[in-house]
């Protein structure tokens, strides 16, 4: 299995969000749906390891995210909805910094700010608009060598042509051997998408849809 993930719980002060029994995944490009406040992005945060929780989450079979934090956070890579960095950092900063943290292979971080037309490396986030904020938090999201990215509303922000480039890099990471978990309230594949399973995430726990 790619992505285990056995009895867990997740909850903010007294109110639980999650309560997952069991959830089992292979290779493939999976479409996480639900509505809004149904705990898409508390489970992403969860699975990339910033929210403490109760429970086992299991990657690749054997990096177990709380025995082998290192291990496992170098091949699990999260995209957040709305990301927020200081205002003065520039996508040229955050690129470089989490090469190194990422162990990026050598021209990786190169061929991503070309493929997400990011020509404005030395703009500190604080001077971007949200569109090319989000960008480089696409761009980061694919850094180093991960089993699995997870990107939370990839499609929000940005325009047309980045969305191509997005669903493009996508297709080809996916066909390298990555694992995605998407999170939308577009249709996937109306942009030519092709989507393994969908999951709809409702009483704290993912259930299959049958057409997803
Ligand atoms: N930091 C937090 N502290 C307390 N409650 C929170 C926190 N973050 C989220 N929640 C609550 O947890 C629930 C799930 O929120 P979450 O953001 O995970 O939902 P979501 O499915 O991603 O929603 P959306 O589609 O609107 O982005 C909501 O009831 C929300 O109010």
């Amino acid at each position: 299995m790619v992505l285990e993930i056995r009895d867990l719980h997740q909850q903010y002060g007294d109110q639980e969000i999650l309560a997952i029994p069991s959830f089992q995944i292979n290779h493939g490009v999976y479409w996480i749906q639900g509505e809004n406040g149904a705990g898409k992005s508390t489970l992403f945060r969860t699975l990339s390891g910033m929210l403490p929780y109760q429970g086992t989450v299991l990657l690749d079979d054997r990096y177990n995210l709380k025995k082998h934090p290192v291990d496992y956070r170098l091949r699990l890579n999260l995209g957040e909805a709305e990301p927020l960095y200081p205002s003065f950092l520039t996508p040229s900063d955050l690129i470089s910094f989490v090469a190194e943290a990422k162990r990026a292979p050598k021209g990786q971080s190169e061929m991503l700010i070309g493929a997400f037309g990011i020509n404005y490396l030395k703009t500190p986030f604080g001077s971007c608009s949200s569109g090319m904020v989000k960008k480089v938090s696409l761009a980061v999201a694919f850094l180093g060598e991960p089993s699995v990215i997870i990107l939370d509303e990839p499609l929000i922000t940005i325009d047309r042509e980045a969305q191509e480039g997005l669903l493009s890099l996508i297709k080809s990471t996916h066909l390298a051997g990555v694992t995605f978990l998407l999170s939308s309230h577009q249709l996937f594949q109306q942009n030519g998408l092709s989507v393994t399973k969908g999951f709809l995430l409702k009483n704290k726990t993912l259930v299959e849809i049958a057409r997803p």
